[in-house]
């Protein structure tokens, strides 16, 4: 077995050559073209992976070209999605979210709190009572038993499209976490279908995001104000689907936040806080956030107007729910690093996360 570097420093000439898209602060986030993980040689698979695996090991994020999602079938959900949102508000809520072992349906303004106490400074009180500017949509897996998605299906024909279209994209989602899980495996020398019977059930979860329009004024007069508080997220890894408008930072190294601008017809990959642990602390789970979109100009007066509507699909990937996540081969032992976690159950670990966040 190659020998492994824990600190991600992979030799260069085993990465396949990669586009940088974000580089500031010590934070490098790559544009890798994953077209020939899914359809090249086995030298083409291992560079790609190779490369993945080296993102995750030192900014934790990293977009995704050619991934194989049909940029038509992107963006046919952003269209279902905002369609959705503007549905009358008595009609979402009536498909309201309810508990985190569902973990599915409707959520509006100000019932998830990603931002913790620890965010924002001592006196300027608790960032809780910062609502996040979002309303969301959760979908989880279909036909999982006492849990069923909060479908607006039989309230009209659009609805049952929006069942169909979300259906459908979910698989592919679903596809896409077990090809990046491949490339995981390849990229940390372990056989390409190691994970696969961790992740076949799709234990996942979709989320639409809707950042309405939002008077420049909000964030001038409240510094503290943002669309999306600071967190990391829970899974094994997230497929963020963004559009044209920007807002989306993650924190860099030094402690700063930095734009991940949208970049045409990728998928940003982040690895969530349960690929961190099961990795032993080798894939770093980042923090990131959403705030309103990057100026333009600078001196820009950003007093006036508003920000507009934002909208994005975030795909939760999670192992299977019954599975026990314990850390993965060769990533500790007496001459490498110590072992850190016991082992846990994907879907323990998954709702206490839940529960402290609703
Ligand atoms: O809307 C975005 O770009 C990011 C959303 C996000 O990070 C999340 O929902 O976990
Ligand atoms: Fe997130």
């Amino acid at each position: 077995m190659p020998e492994l570097n824990m600190e991600g420093n992979l030799p260069k000439q085993q990465c396949q050559p990669v586009t940088t898209a974000i580089e500031k602060d010590d934070l490098v986030i790559p544009i890798i073209d994953f077209g020939p993980f899914l359809h090249g040689t086995p030298a083409d698979k291992h560079e790609v992976a190779m490369s993945v695996v080296h993102a995750f090991k030192t900014s934790g994020f990293l977009y995704l070209k050619d991934h194989g999602v049909p940029p038509s079938v992107v963006s046919h959900v952003f269209s279902s999605s905002a369609r959705f949102f503007a549905r009358p508000q008595g009609q979402k809520d009536s498909l309201c979210w309810t508990t985190p072992q569902a973990n599915r349906g409707y959520v509006k303004t100000g019932q998830e709190k990603l931002s913790t106490v620890d965010d924002v400074p001592a006196a300027s009180g608790d960032a809780r009572s910062i609502p996040d500017l979002k309303e969301t949509m959760e979908i989880g897996r279909e036909g999982v038993d006492g849990l069923p998605n909060r479908w607006p299906d039989h309230l009209d024909a659009e609805g049952q499209d929006f069942k169909a279209v979300m259906l459908s994209f979910f698989d592919m989602c679903k596809a896409l976490h077990t090809e990046v899980m491949r490339a995981i495996a390849l990229g940390m020398h372990l056989p390409e279908h190691y994970f696969d019977s961790y992740v076949d059930a799709g234990d996942n979860n979709l989320r639409l995001l809707h950042y309405p329009a939002v008077d420049k004024s909000v964030f001038k007069s409240n510094p503290l104000q943002v669309r999306a508080g600071e967190h990391s997220d829970y899974g094994s890894i997230t497929l963020l689907f963004q559009d044209g408008c920007g807002g989306l930072q993650v924190r860099s190294p030094r402690g700063t936040f930095v734009d991940a601008v949208p970049v045409a017809d990728t998928v940003v990959v982040n690895a969530g806080d349960l690929l961190a642990r099961w990795s032993n602390e080798t894939i770093k789970s980042t923090r990131h956030r959403v705030v309103e979109p990057p100026k333009v100009v600078d001196g820009e007066d950003d007093s006036s107007g508003v920000y507009p509507d934002r909208y994005s699909i975030a795909y939760f990937c999670n192992p299977n729910n019954d599975q026990l996540i314990e850390a993965i081969p060769g990533t500790y032992g007496e001459d490498i690093r110590p072992l850190k976690y016991p082992g846990i159950t994907a879907g323990d670990y998954l709702v206490q996360r839940l529960t402290a966040t609703y």
